[in-house]
C-alpha cells in the first residue's frame, strides 16, 4: 500500500510525527470503520433556491471501508494514508476535522485530538468518502472525550457537515430525502455483490449538479420518487430485479464531464455485469455482479481494458460507522 503521511496543524503548519499514525486498540485510541456507499437510485428534482436539490436517494452501504483513529493531541491535527492520501486535505476543510470541532463545540470543550485516516474509499469518487470520515471521526471523538452523545444527536451533527453524512453514520440501506440527509432505514433480503472501477482523477460533487442543472435547462424537472419495483428488490434480495431497476440521474451529468466513463460501463456489462451505473457524482462506476465468482471476473476484465485505474470488489448492505 503506497504510503503518505503529512502531519499538519489547522493553521497549515508541517509537523513531523509520522509515529502519530499508527492504528487503534489501546486505552488512548478509539479506531472508527466506516463503509462507503452507492447510490442504487439516485433520483433528482430541480434546483431550490438554497442551491441544493431534493433527491429520491437510495443510499446502500458496501464493504469498502474507510478506518479513522482518534488519539489525544496538544492541538487538532490530522495524518492519512492510502491510495489517493495526497488529494485529501489535511487542515481545517478536512471533513473529519470539521467533526472533531463540531462536536468540540458542541460541548464547549477544545478540539484537541490527533486523527489519523486510513483510506481505502476513492477520494472525490462518487463513494462519499469524506463523508464517511466525517461521520467516522464524529463517533471516535464522541468515545474518545466520553461524551455518550445519542444517536439523534450525532446524526443531526452529521446533517451539519453534509448531505451524505448522516448515511455513512447508519450504514445499511435507507431511503434519503431532503437534500438527501433525512432517513428512512429500508428493509434488505440478501446479499448483493459489487465491482467497483476507480476513475483517473476525481469528479467535483458541485460541479456534477451544475452539469445536471445545466442539461435540464428550460425543462420542469418532476420532483423526484423512490422506484417501488427497486425497494422490493432490495427487500426480497433479487439481484437481477435490483439490477433492472437501478438508475441514476446525476449518470448523463458525470458522462457529460467525463465521456470515457461510457467505455468503462460497458466494458463492465460485457463482462457479465447485471447492471452498470455511474456512483453517485461518479467518477467511480459500478457493476452488480450475479456472485463473488462473477464479480471477480468482471474486476479482471475491467482492469484488463485499461479503461479504469483499479478495482474493488465488495459486498452489501455493511453496517455503518462502527467502533472497532
Ligand atoms: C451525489 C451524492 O453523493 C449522492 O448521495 C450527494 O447528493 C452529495 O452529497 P454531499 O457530497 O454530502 O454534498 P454536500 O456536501 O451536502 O453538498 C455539496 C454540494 O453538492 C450540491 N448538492 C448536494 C446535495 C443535494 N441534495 N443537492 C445538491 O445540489 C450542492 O451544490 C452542494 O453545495
Ligand atoms: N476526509 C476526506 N477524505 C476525502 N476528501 C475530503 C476529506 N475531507 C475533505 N475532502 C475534500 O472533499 C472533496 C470530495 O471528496 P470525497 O471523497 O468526499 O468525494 P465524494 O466521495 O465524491 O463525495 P460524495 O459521494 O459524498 O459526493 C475532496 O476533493 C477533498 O478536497
Amino acid at each position: 500500500m503506497s504510503v503518505t503521511e503529512n502531519g499538519v496543524t489547522e493553521s497549515g503548519v508541517r509537523e513531523g510525527g509520522a509515529a502519530e499514525a499508527a492504528g487503534g486498540g489501546g486505552a488512548d485510541t478509539v479506531t472508527v470503520r466506516v463503509p462507503a456507499k452507492v447510490n442504487i437510485q439516485l433520483g433528482v428534482g430541480g434546483a431550490r433556491p438554497d442551491g441544493y436539490h431534493d433527491l429520491a436517494n437510495v443510499f446502500l452501504a458496501v464493504s469498502l471501508y474507510d478506518r479513522v483513529t482518534a488519539r489525544p493531541a496538544d492541538t487538532l491535527t490530522i495524518t492519512c494514508e492510502g491510495p489517493g492520501a495526497a488529494q485529501v486535505p489535511l487542515d481545517g476543510t478536512n471533513l473529519a476535522a470539521r467533526a472533531a470541532k463540531l462536536l468540540a463545540e458542541r460541548h464547549g470543550i477544545a478540539p484537541d485530538v490527533h486523527l489519523h485516516i486510513a483510506k481505502e474509499i476513492p477520494v472525490a469518487g462518487g463513494m462519499a468518502g469524506g463523508s464517511a470520515d466525517g461521520a467516522a471521526a464524529l463517533l471516535a471523538c464522541d468515545t474518545l472525550w466520553g461524551l455518550g452523545s445519542s444517536r439523534a444527536e450525532l446524526l443531526e451533527l452529521c446533517a451539519r457537515l453534509g448531505s451524505d453524512v448522516p448515511f455513512s453514520l447508519v450504514g445499511g440501506a435507507a431511503l434519503g430525502v431532503g437534500r438527501g440527509e433525512r432517513l428512512t432505514p429500508l428493509e434488505v433480503g440478501g446479499e448483493f455483490h459489487w465491482v467497483f472501477a476507480v476513475a483517473d482523477g476525481g469528479l467535483s460533487t458541485p460541479a456534477v449538479y451544475g452539469e445536471f442543472d445545466r442539461l435540464n435547462e428550460g425543462v420542469r424537472v418532476p420532483a423526484p420518487k423512490a422506484s417501488e419495483p427497486l425497494l422490493a428488490a432490495l427487500r426480497t434480495g433479487d439481484a437481477p430485479a435490483l439490477g433492472a431497476a437501478l438508475s441514476n440521474d446525476l449518470q448523463p451529468a458525470a458522462l457529460s464531464l467525463r465521456p470515457s466513463l461510457a467505455t468503462t460501463l460497458t466494458t463492465g456489462r460485457a463482462a457479465g455485469a447485471l447492471a452498470a451505473l455511474v456512483s453517485g457524482s461518479g467518477p467511480t462506476t459500478a457493476f452488480l455482479a450475479s456472485d463473488a465468482v462473477s464479480a471477480v471476473a468482471i474486476a479482471r476484465a475491467l482492469l484488463a481494458s485499461g479503461t479504469c485505474v483499479a478495482t474493488h470488489t465488495a459486498t452489501s448492505p455493511a453496517a455503518g460507522a462502527t467502533v472497532l
